[in-house]
């Protein structure tokens, strides 16, 4: 029987869409949320299983309500080990800015299927593989582009497999590309910014959107002088500008000045995708010329090459410590 362990998961935050792939592309970040799991050996305080430190501490809870304790639960108890999940506390130290477009909660599931995954193979049955993975995520989180890159890593792309779920592929990023978020004091709930979307778009327009998604591919791969023309979206950031204004404007005036800037997720975030050291700079000073007064937060990043990652200690089998 397994008796302890401690489970450290790190995920990264993620930017979805990135342009012309609305629903499908996302790109993980050097910028992550860290969990540490204990099992302890006996049952734990279910009203106080969770501190929560950095973003969200005031308002997350610390009973099991706690999206990743609760998403940790629910699998284990489907997979016949809800008795593990009576004898779980979480400390989550958390960086990713909620509610602005950077997958945070993304990351508090694929955090809380990657402690579920460990346990259950510390308790002897199959790790899941990375499509069920991936399902599982999308059960929760609903965005595809979000959870995969934040349980593979770098850019991945997504798409229907036909009978209602959906896969993901890597794409190759040149590693010259680098990634500057700004990222602004308000918030943007992800529902309200989808119920601003129309139900239909102008064939021309999905048309265009499908030539400039495809030359996405071949800009982050290969082509990054590419990616101003490759990031021109049809589907999504216009009709959100009524609930993000701000953010349409700073998106507005790097792409005049030759940046590729976009609305990170569904925003208020914008993510600019370009080279150079000097890119954060480049940012800072549109910015500074075109919205005087922006409080925002300029952060210079780059890709994660991987994804979540799991680090298992002090673990206890009947008495016996084997790793
Ligand atoms: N680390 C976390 N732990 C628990 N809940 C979280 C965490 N991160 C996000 N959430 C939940 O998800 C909400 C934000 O989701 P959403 O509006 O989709 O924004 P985002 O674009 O950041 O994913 C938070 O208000 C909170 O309820
Ligand atoms: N494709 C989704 C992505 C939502 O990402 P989030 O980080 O804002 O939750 C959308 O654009 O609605």
């Amino acid at each position: 029987m397994l008796l302890r362990a401690d489970i450290e998961v790190a995920v990264p935050a993620t930017s979805a869409n990135l342009g012309a792939g609305y629903d499908s592309f996302g790109m993980a970040l050097d910028v992550h949320d860290t969990v540490r799991a204990t099992l302890h050996p006996e049952p734990v305080d279910p009203a106080h299983c969770v501190s929560v430190f950095g973003e969200g501490e005031d308002l997350l809870p610390s009973s099991r309500d706690h999206l990743v304790h609760r998403v940790t639960s629910e699998i284990l108890a489907g997979r016949g080990l809800a008795e593990l999940a009576d004898r779980l506390s979480l400390a989550c130290h958390n960086v990713i800015p909620h509610s602005r477009g950077m997958g945070s909660s993304a990351a508090a599931v694929v955090a809380g299927i990657a402690i579920a995954d460990s346990l259950a193979k510390l308790s002897g049955l199959e790790q899941e593989d990375p499509a069920r993975s991936l399902a599982r995520a999308v059960g929760y989180e609903g965005h595809p582009d979000n959870a995969a890159p934040a349980l593979f890593g770098g850019v991945t792309l997504c798409y229907p497999d036909g009978a209602g779920g959906v896969r993901s592929a890597s794409v190759p990023v040149d590693e010259s590309v680098r990634v500057v978020l700004v990222i602004p004091p308000e918030r943007l709930d992800t529902g309200v910014a989808r119920g601003l979307l129309p139900a239909r778009v102008a064939h021309a327009e999905a048309a265009a959107n499908s030539a400039v998604a495809g030359l996405f591919v071949h800009a982050i791969s290969n082509a990054p002088d590419l990616l101003l023309d490759a990031t021109v979206d049809r589907l999504h950031q216009e009709f959100r500008r009524p609930g993000m204004p701000e953010a349409l404007a700073r998106v507005d005036a790097l792409r005049a000045a030759g940046l590729a800037a976009v609305v990170s997720g569904a925003g208020p975030t914008v993510a600019v995708l370009g080279t150079g050291e000097d890119l954060v700079a480049r940012v800072t000073a549109v910015l500074g010329a075109a919205v005087p007064g922006d409080t925002s937060r300029i952060l210079g990043t780059t890709v994660a090459a991987a994804g979540v990652t799991t680090t298992v200690t002090n673990v206890e089998t009947r008495g016996a410590v084997i790793g």
